[in-house]
């Protein structure tokens, strides 16, 4: 036979069986079909040298979303968006942004260590069940992954591996994060599930946003990424993937504020534990082990929620503030704490919590934090807060020039002005927390320009500067009326206001 007649030949049966295929996919049963293509397929496979793996979005009772299928989407929306020409356009979980996927039956290529792979993706319509079925016909959507057999170990043992680690990764990190509570006075119904509440975790705060020294910012960064990146470090120590911090400093310096930038950092859920509405430690126990990975634990006003003031007392300590004003901080936090609580009937102990940070919390998975915090870091037992339990220590502080800088361009978008070198040399002399800076700067009506946020301020900065030196004079006063009566005591049992009645009574004494 001559080359053109075995063409013509060979096109008139193609011809044919295409036409022979329409008319079978037209009027053939589906059932008919299937074994069509099941026999064409293994056919085919004796002389195709490439193989193929698919991923299907249901598998079965299409009642749960395959796990494989949602990873190769995230790695493929996040590799292969570049190259693609049709893609889908969907709003993200958050609604902030768009996220970008393959089109159906687009087709990309990807590249793993000089092995070249294919990926499409695709959908099917399957029958309906029964002709009286509601339901219409369902898509069937799913990804193809060819390769060349003579690459199937490295994709079978090793590219599939990092497709779907890095396809986790995506998800986890695009994810809708969570703020969990245990609610306070709750009772937990038999038929729930969970001992936690949740809300969807939306808090702006970035570690950008935050007022503090830039180094000291970056340090935290630093330690909170290299921990997040450290897996198998833990692993090769021995040593249960946790970090603890202590976020310690007087109330409204950002320490709830720098735990939404940690988790907005690191992509973590919140889980926001009230111990005053934990019942005992049995219940402590079963809250913490609900918790998820990838979460920070926080447990507010640690010296509230545990009763520590008798070992307080017992090292007879001094706190770094006034010591009434901070008396009466506690009693007005704890007392806030047992309304919203459980009537203050938590039977939590101390030694069940380290028993949970030592024992439990080990065990219970990996890469969670543990935050606590507290405005009077002298009240905590030694043994709660020694390094092992809470590892790093954070002190926030009084708001500093830099700190301001950083709230005036949060609030104002202001990087230079006039008035700053006025702020700056008063802000140096007084205590002011961030939080009252940012109420200065805040314009409180639509005609309030920077210019008048910023004499708010200071404003607020000259009275806090009088105020503070009212405070050292009256106490300078004091010491001299104590001098002149010559009673000072020695071990300081005499002080503030204590002092001046006792030098008023002296004095009327006197006289
Ligand atoms: N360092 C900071 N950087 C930016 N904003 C801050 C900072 N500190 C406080 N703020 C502002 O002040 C408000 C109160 O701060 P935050 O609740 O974080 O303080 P806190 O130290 O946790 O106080 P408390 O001990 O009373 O719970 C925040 O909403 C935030 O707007």
């Amino acid at each position: 036979m001559k080359m053109s007649e075995m063409w013509a030949t060979m096109g008139s049966t193609l011809a044919s069986f295409m036409f022979l295929w329409t008319i079978m996919r037209q009027y053939c049963p589906y059932g008919v079909q299937r074994f069509f293509e099941k026999y064409t397929h293994r056919i085919m496979s004796y002389f195709y040298p490439y193989i193929r793996i698919s991923f299907h979005e249901y598998m079965g009772d299409r009642l749960k979303r395959s796990e494989a299928y949602a990873a190769v989407e995230a790695y493929l929306s996040a590799n292969t968006s570049k190259s693609a020409k049709r893609l889908k356009a969907e709003m993200g979980k958050d609604s902030s942004n768009l996220v970008l996927t393959m089109d159906e039956y687009e087709r990309v290529t990807d590249d793993y260590d000089g092995v070249k792979v294919w990926w499409v993706s695709n959908k099917v319509m399957s029958p309906t069940r029964s002709p009286m079925s509601y339901y219409p016909e369902q898509e069937k959507r799913f990804y193809k992954l060819t390769f060349h057999s003579k690459n199937r170990d490295t994709i079978t043992e090793s590219y599939l591996k990092h497709v779907m680690r890095e396809g986790k990764e995506i998800r986890l990190r695009n994810r809708q994060r969570k703020l969990y509570t245990n609610s306070p006075g709750y009772k937990w119904p038999s038929y729930k599930q969970t001992m936690w509440s949740h809300i969807v975790f939306e808090h702006p705060a970035t570690f950008d946003t935050m007022a503090m020294e830039p180094e000291k910012k970056k340090e935290i960064i630093e330690d909170l990424v290299t921990f997040s990146k450290s897996k198998d470090f833990y692993a090769r120590i021995g040593k249960a993937w946790k970090r603890g911090y202590l976020l310690y400093g007087p109330p409204g310096t950002g320490k709830s504020t720098m735990i939404a930038a940690m988790a907005n950092l690191l992509a973590y859920d919140v889980y926001d534990l009230e111990l005053t509405a934990v019942k005992d430690n049995t219940e402590l126990r079963k809250l913490l082990i609900e918790t998820t990975s990838k979460s920070i634990i926080v447990i507010e006003d640690i010296d509230c929620s545990l009763d520590l003031t008798g070992q307080r007392k017992k090292k007879g300590d001094k706190s770094s503030w006034d010591e009434d004003e901070a008396e009466k901080d506690v009693i007005g936090r704890k007392e806030a704490k047992e309304e919203g609580g459980s009537s203050g009937c938590s039977k939590v102990t101390l030694s069940g919590l380290l028993n949970f940070i030592d024992g439990i919390w080990s065990a219970c998975g990996g890469e969670r934090l543990i935050v606590f915090t507290t405005n009077y870091v002298e009240k905590l037992d030694p043994a709660l807060i020694r390094r092992g339990r809470m590892d790093k220590h954070i002190q926030l502080s009084y708001c500093t020039f830099d700190g301001f800088k950083v709230l005036a361009n949060n609030y104002l978008k202001l990087e230079t002005h006039p008035l700053f070198d006025t702020i700056e040399s008063l802000i140096g002399e007084v205590k002011i927390t961030p939080a009252d800076v940012a109420e200065n700067l805040m314009p409180k009506s639509p005609l309030d320009d920077p210019h008048k946020c910023l004499s708010n301020l200071i404003e607020a900065l000259e009275e806090a500067a009088k105020a503070e030196e009212m405070k050292q004079r009256s106490s300078h006063i004091k010491e001299e009326l104590l001098q002149q009566n010559g009673s000072i005591k020695e071990n300081g049992e005499l002080h503030g206001d204590k002092a001046m009645n006792q030098c008023q009574i002296w004095l009327v004494n006197d006289t």
